[in-house]
């Protein structure tokens, strides 16, 4: 997402890029650890980002559609043919991620050497003819009103305009060689991510990343490292999110969250109501763009009106603590708080550990794309965005490593251990023996919780939103979770027999990737299928929006149609089509728990509630991009919600 957009900049596009202020859930509960780096009440308004910033991507080769974790799919499938046989979401989900997040691709998919990769690469396109990549001219006013796109709309949406203006394939010339580029490609076709992606991924396999982001992770941890180093973490790392049992334990943990939250909003209506409170004036939404103690929430009238979107943030940061390494911050309790309407307490949640996340998650938010010499110059001047970056990293790293001391001391005494990712970690080897040290730990624990937080937030979000606007489609939802589940609570096994619950999330996610855009550098010159030649040196740009909205690929590409993903539908799809997750050795670490949770946290709220969208008005929902989606441009989505 992020790292995309930060592509062309971090030089060019660099300062122009504050745009988007992040308005995500805020630690408004968060008391700071006492010095300079106090954020202040707006900061607490800030969501609590964190390094989601990345991009990825999978080797599917030989699955005829995508369906669960589309990307992903192909080379589960190869590695394992019975799996690949089952049409039940949820299995095809962890089977294919088992076999896909770590595959390296020259072993489990036959994706073929460099060397093979590149006489494959040549003979694709050998009865082909060579030819240049279309794009403005360097430093021409095209180039400029093409490149203010990025600035006024964001890469994502460049992106898009990029394809239908130049074609699938297109070119910006770099002539200053700024951050090391040659020049900046975009590609909107799902063959030529194939080709970078799978076929001749050993020629793309580095993740291009913004200065700010070598800064944070030094090369280390998952988002951040590269080559073998990546390899090694992601395969030690995938572990738990490829076993079955390991989801279905993380489900319970989603499930029973979903219900605190669903239990806070149901005592709320029903407090109102014995208040006789008058009804919530929901024909006059006010948009609540400005950071306010509370999400603008009132309640009265059997329902109450609220900004769902801080409420999943909040509901998704518990969630990821949890699973992570069992840290409870106590955010959905929070929305009581949120409520009642009442600012709160920052004593009743002395957590440093939550400020220090909301600061890492604010501050890379903010400056994401900004070039490190300019960083520097601006903490000289006394702006100190990388000095509050390091204090956030440093009160992060001790208490992760403190809690990593004391599960090392249990784990040797024999203790019962948490059942969290941490844990399956602590023990965790690779095919040498070698573990995880303390550092290695605490830096990938982290960046998993990085990227799992807001992005599941925003894609839960935005599917209450989408299913919520679309009465045929929320009937059909309604009508599958009660047939379903019987009044009971969603679980990991009732999801196999939600299909159309799955379409919607996969819809949503074709529209709203949570991280929009995935970068790789080019090592070695090679042609693509259609024959247009890639430099060593250039950076390929890649978007799940961009093809997600792609005219040529989808019918009606804006409007909200779960059926595009019926098992026939998907059968017409080409595999590298719906992307959300990257696709290749780089791509989305947490894919099939993503799926999950999202599906598990939208079940169990519309079991129990029916939303009515109220602000944005439109079907489509304007969206931004900092380090991964948000909802700025309408101030949140402002929903009225009912029990059912
Ligand atoms: C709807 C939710 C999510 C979406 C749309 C999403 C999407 C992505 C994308 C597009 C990448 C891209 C990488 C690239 O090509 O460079 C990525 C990377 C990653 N994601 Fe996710 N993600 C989601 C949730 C999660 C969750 C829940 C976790 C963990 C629990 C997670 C862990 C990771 C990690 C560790 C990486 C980095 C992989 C690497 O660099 O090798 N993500 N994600």
């Amino acid at each position: 997402m992020a790292i995309m957009s930060m592509s062309l900049s971090n030089t060019v596009l660099a300062s122009s890029q504050k745009v988007m202020r992040p308005r995500r859930i805020a630690a408004r509960a968060v008391s700071s650890p006492g010095n300079s780096a106090r954020p202040s009440p707006q900061q607490h308004q800030q969501s609590v980002t964190s390094v989601a910033a990345i991009t990825g991507s999978s080797v599917r080769l030989s699955h005829p559609a995508p369906t669960a974790a589309s990307a992903v799919e192909a080379s589960a499938s190869a590695a394992n043919p019975v799996e690949q046989a089952s049409k039940c979401p949820i299995r095809q989900l962890t089977s294919a991620f088992s076999a896909a997040s770590d595959s390296l691709p020259s072993t489990s998919v036959g994706v073929p050497s460099a060397a093979t990769a590149s006489s494959s690469s040549s003979s694709s396109s050998s009865s082909s003819e060579l030819r240049p990549i279309p794009g403005p001219a360097p430093l021409s006013l095209a180039a400029l009103q093409d490149v203010s796109i990025i600035f006024t709309q964001g890469l994502h949406v460049a992106m898009l305009a990029f394809s239908e203006k130049y074609g699938p394939v297109c070119r910006f010339a770099n002539p200053a060689s700024l951050n090391g580029a040659t020049s900046w490609v975009f590609l909107n076709s799902p063959e030529a991510v194939q080709h970078v992606c799978a076929t001749a991924v050993r020629n793309y396999g580095r993740r291009y990343l913004p200065d700010i982001y070598n800064y944070v992770t030094h090369g280390k941890g998952i988002l951040g490292s590269q080559d073998e180093y990546n390899a090694r973490h992601r395969r030690l790392c995938s572990g738990p999110f490829r076993n079955r049992a390991q989801l279905q334990r993380f489900s319970t943990v989603v499930v029973e969250r979903s219900h605190q939250l669903a239990d806070i909003w149901m005592e709320a209506v029903e407090a109102a109501g014995a208040r006789s409170s008058p009804s919530p004036s929901v024909s006059s939404p006010s948009p609540s763009v400005s950071p306010s103690p509370s999400p603008s929430v009132s309640s009265g009238g059997g329902c109450l009106v609220t900004d769902v979107a801080v409420h999943s943030q909040r509901l998704t940061l518990d969630i990821v603590g949890l699973v992570a390494f069992s840290h409870d911050f106590r955010q959905v309790e929070q929305v009581s708080r949120d409520l009642g309407g009442s600012a709160a307490d920052p004593r009743l949640l002395p957590d440093r550990v939550l400020w220090a996340v909301n600061t890492f998650g604010q501050v890379l938010a903010d400056i994401f794309i900004t070039p490190l010499p300019l960083l520097r110059l601006l903490d000289a001047l006394g702006l100190p965005h990388l000095r509050r970056l390091d204090e956030a990293v440093g009160v992060m790293r001790a208490a992760m490593l403190e809690v990593i001391q004391e599960r090392r001391t249990a784990l040797s005494s024999g203790l019962p251990g948490k059942d969290d990712l941490l844990q399956a970690l602590l023990t965790a080897t690779d095919e040498v023996g070698r573990g995880l040290t303390d550092e290695e730990l605490w830096e990938d624990v982290h960046d998993i919780m990085g990227a799992g937080h807001e992005t599941t937030a925003t894609t839960t979000a935005a599917l209450l939103y989408c299913i919520s606007a679309h009465p045929d489609v929320r009937q059909r939802v309604e009508a599958e979770l009660d047939q379903v589940l019987a009044g009971q609570p969603p679980s990991f096994e009732a999801l196999e027999h939600m299909p159309y619950l799955q379409c919607c999330v996969k819809e949503v996610m074709r529209l709203y990737p949570a991280i929009p855009v995935f970068p790789r550098e080019a090592l070695r010159d090679d042609e693509l299928p259609s024959g247009h030649v890639i430099n060593a040196g250039d950076v390929v740009f890649m978007s799940s929006y961009a093809l997600g909205r792609s005219a040529a690929l989808w019918p009606d590409p804006l409007t909200f149609n779960p059926d595009r993903f019926s098992p026939e539908a998907e059968a017409a799809h080409h595999r590298f089509q719906w992307l959300p997750f990257g696709a290749g050795p780089r791509m989305c670490l947490g894919a099939s728990f993503a799926q999950m949770s999202v599906s598990l946290m939208a079940a169990t709220l519309l079991q129990r509630f029916r939303f009515t969208p109220l602000h944005p008005s439109s079907r489509l929902i304007p969206v931004a991009y900092d380090i991964t989606m948000n909802f700025n441009p309408s101030g949140g989505l402002r929903m009225k919600v009912q029990p059912r």
